[in-house]
Parts: structure tokens; C-alpha cells; sequence
């Protein structure tokens, strides 16, 4: 089964949703994205020279087919889960950390390192508005683990937000209404709000994809 083949929604929301237990080789794989990032961050501040280009494409395109050749269906793969309050092993926005949780109230923060840069030493709009889908699901969720998709998210943009510096986020729900929850949050760097959202989501119903 590949990513295209759909389970159940919410089936495939718990089984992804659950804590990537830890073990050598479940830590190895933790290294493994941890170098990835890395390698994110230096391929965006370097403008190597052909020789080295050469050489680096040829070493990612043996590194590729090893992968390919372990490839498993979504429902079994580590990418994504993770949990905790380091958050989920991903690499679509920089890793938050969960400060606070509680029942209608998060804090997190998240340090944004040089791959997710826009322009000018700002934040990528698209990366900011991928943190807050990240973080206000989270909060939509609940300690409950309700399986819910984003019906829509607003973002809007105050201030740039920087690069490689501490930032702060809340999220809260603002009101419940049956399946749907609306939730606000903020991205702040010090004093400044950089930028803040709203949305709603919506809990799956069973048979959903
Ligand atoms: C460390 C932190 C990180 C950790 C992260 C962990 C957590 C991870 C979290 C990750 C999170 C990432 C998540 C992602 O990124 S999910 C990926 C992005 N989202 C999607 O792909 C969702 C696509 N849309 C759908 O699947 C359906 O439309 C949904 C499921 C949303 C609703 O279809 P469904 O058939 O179920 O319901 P319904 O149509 O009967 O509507 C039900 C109610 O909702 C109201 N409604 C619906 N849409 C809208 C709208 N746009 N504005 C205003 N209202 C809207 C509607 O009027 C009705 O209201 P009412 O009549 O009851 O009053």
C-alpha cells in the first residue's frame, strides 16, 4: 500500500498519531532526519562548485535508491509520528516544542532554522502558515486525540518573522460548535507578534478519508 491508498481516516490518524516508541533503530532513524535537516540548512547557504555538485548528486542519488529499496505503506512508517513534546518526526516546518498543554490552551516554541527562509532573513509566509496548521490541529485535537482536518486557516502576517531566533506560539479554542472547532493563534519573537490565525476543524466522521 502506498500514500495514494487511503484507510479510514480516523484508523489511519491513530495508528499514525502514536508515539514512535524508542529503540536503537527508531533512534537511528530520529539521526537520520536530524542530519536531513542539516543538510536542508547547508544546501540553502551553498553555492558549490561543479566538481562538488558532481560528486554530492552522486552520493544522494545512491542515498535515494537505498531508501526506495525500504520503502513500506504510510500506515507503517515513522515519518510523521513521534509526539511528546518535541513534536512529530517531519520535516515540513521546524520542529515545536510543546511548553504548556492544556484542555483549551497550548504554548509551544520553535527555533526556525535557514531552510525555511522566504527573503531578507525572513520566514517563508507558506512555512508560517504550515506551523500554525501544525500547531492550532494539535490543539483541535485535544488530549482526547480527536481526528480532525483544517476546513480552513487564516494567517495573517504582522511582522516578518526571523530566522534562527527563539519564537513563541499560543494557540486557544475560541468556541466549539458539534464537530467544529475554532481555534486562534499567535507567533511571537520577544515583544513582537509576528503573525496570527485562525481556523476551524472539523472532526472526521467514521468512513471519512
Ligand atoms: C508539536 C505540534 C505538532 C503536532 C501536530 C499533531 C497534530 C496534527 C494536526 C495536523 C493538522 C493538519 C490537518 C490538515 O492539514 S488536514 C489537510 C488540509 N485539509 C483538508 O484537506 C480538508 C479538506 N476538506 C474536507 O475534508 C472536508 O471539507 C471537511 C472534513 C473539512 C468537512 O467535511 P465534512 O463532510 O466532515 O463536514 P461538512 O461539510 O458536513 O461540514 C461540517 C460543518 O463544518 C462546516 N464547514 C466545513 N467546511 C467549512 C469551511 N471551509 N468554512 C466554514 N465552515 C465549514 C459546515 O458548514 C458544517 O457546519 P454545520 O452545518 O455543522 O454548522
Amino acid at each position: 500500500m502506498t500514500s495514494l491508498d487511503s484507510l479510514d481516516g480516523i484508523a489511519m490518524a491513530k495508528r499514525r498519531g502514536r508515539r514512535l516508541e524508542d529503540t536503537p533503530h527508531t533512534q537511528a532513524y530520529r539521526e537520520m532526519l536530524a542530519a536531513v535537516r542539516g543538510f536542508q540548512n547547508a544546501v540553502v547557504q551553498a553555492n558549490p562548485s561543479p566538481e562538488e555538485l558532481a560528486q554530492m548528486t552522486a552520493s544522494l542519488q545512491e542515498m535515494q535508491a537505498m531508501l526506495e529499496a525500504q520503502a513500506v505503506p504510510e500506515v507503517e512508517r515513522w515519518y510523521g509520528r513521534g509526539g511528546g513534546r518535541d513534536g512529530k518526526l517531519q520535516l515540513v516546518t521546524p520542529q515545536l516544542r510543546i511548553d504548556v498543554v492544556e484542555e483549551d490552551r497550548i504554548q509551544a516554541h520553535t527555533v526556525a532554522e535557514e531552510f525555511y527562509i522566504g527573503m531578507n532573513g525572513a520566514m517563508h509566509g507558506g512555512i508560517v502558515a504550515a506551523i500554525f496548521d501544525a500547531l492550532l490541529g494539535r490543539m483541535a485535537s485535544g488530549a482526547q486525540g480527536r481526528v480532525c482536518r483544517t476546513a480552513y486557516l487564516t494567517t495573517n502576517y504582522r511582522a516578518i518573522t526571523p530566522l534562527n531566533e527563539r519564537l513563541d506560539l499560543v494557540a486557544k479554542v475560541e468556541s466549539v460548535e458539534r464537530r467544529k472547532r475554532f481555534v486562534s493563534g499567535q507567533l511571537w519573537h520577544g515583544d513582537t507578534l509576528c503573525a496570527e490565525a485562525d481556523a476551524l476543524f472539523v472532526e472526521l466522521l467514521p468512513g471519512h478519508q
